[in-house]
């Protein structure tokens, strides 16, 4: 019986455009938005225990254990199954910057579930993990789904999406966006037109890198002034936007070499770093559809 699974990755992504086009009786906003899987990844080593502890064996930055998204799947997962005897050992290698939009704590998440679901034999579907998922937060439903995608509702209405295959250059401002303070802003316009999928078929550099627009980049560069200095400097090279609500700043490119010129000049006070286009999660294979 495998009981360890090591390096499992958790990958980033980048929400192509993200319109904001109402809100929902209880605050929450509607959203439509193209999330894209890239290959830059968080990893984590899970070990089954019999003993019902679920331990996070290293220290992470900024995120007590309890509160880690990681450690609240492994025990949502754990009380839906019914199982107390069920634990683990996680151990989780943060690459991705927190409060970054490119979505890493919530791919923590759905790694977790995905994994452990499989190692503890719990014989849940994708879609009944997607359900759990979204407990956790809007962003973990995609990242179980397991494919680009159109996402509308709060996130959780999820269509298949066909992507260009090109590199990204991602920065980091070095600044950390709280969601709450975007969507909570007198500055924030929450009626654009609704698209449909049918506006984009067949995917596209269109889609990737001039469809649309990101409604919470105005918001976040007000608040911000690094953001928009980063949508300001990789703008020169191609079209630059934010993903999510921010930090970061993404520009997409057809070929590798582009995305490395323009990393050769990127001011030093950022980090920056380029990714290429997946079309599948690495781990989709591990639950049944
Ligand atoms: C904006 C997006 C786009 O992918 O991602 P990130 O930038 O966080 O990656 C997500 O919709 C982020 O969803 P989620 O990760 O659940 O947001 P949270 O941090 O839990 O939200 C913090 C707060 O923002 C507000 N909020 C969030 C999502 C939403 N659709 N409407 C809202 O009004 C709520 O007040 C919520 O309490
Ligand atoms: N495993 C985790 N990795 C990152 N952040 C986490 C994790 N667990 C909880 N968090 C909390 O969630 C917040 C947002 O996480 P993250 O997904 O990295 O940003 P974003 O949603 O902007 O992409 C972090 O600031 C942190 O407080």
């Amino acid at each position: 019986m495998t009981t360890i699974l090591t390096a499992c990755p958790a990958p980033a992504k980048l929400n192509l455009f993200l319109h904001v086009t109402g809100r929902r009786p209880d605050g929450y906003h509607l959203l439509q938005s193209a999330f894209q899987l890239i290959d830059r990844c968080d990893t984590l080593d899970f070990a089954v225990r019999d003993d019902g502890r679920i331990i996070r064996t290293n220290e992470v930055l900024g995120v007590p254990a309890e509160s880690d998204l990681v450690i609240r799947a492994a025990h949502l997962l754990r009380d839906a199954a019914g199982r107390p005897e069920l634990g683990a050992d996680i151990t989780v290698h943060k690459v991705l910057p927190m409060g970054g939009g490119v979505g890493g704590g919530s791919s923590d998440a759905a790694t977790t579930l995905l994994v452990l679901n499989h190692l503890w034999k719990c014989g849940y579907n994708r879609a009944s993990l997607m359900e759990m998922g979204l407990k956790l937060g809007a962003d973990v439903p995609f990242f179980l789904f397991g494919r680009n995608a159109f996402a509308e509702g709060v996130g959780e209405e999820l269509s298949v999406l066909r992507t260009a295959d090109c590199w990204y250059v991602v920065i980091e401002p070095g600044v950390s966006v709280p969601t709450s303070i975007i969507f909570s802003s007198k500055l924030l316009t929450r009626d654009t037109q609704p698209v449909r999928i049918t506006d984009f078929p067949d995917a596209t550099k269109q889609v990737a890198s001039s469809f649309g627009k990101n409604d919470l980049e105005m918001v976040a560069t007000a608040h911000f002034p690094e953001v928009a200095a980063a949508v300001e400097w990789l703008g020169k090279f191609g079209n630059a936007r934010m993903t999510g609500s921010g930090a970061c700043v993404f520009c997409a490119f057809e070929h590798e070499h582009q995305a490395d010129e323009v990393l050769k000049t990127l001011p030093s006070r950022w980090i920056g770093w380029k990714a290429k286009a997946m079309q599948e999660h690495p781990l989709a294979h591990l639950v049944q559809s």
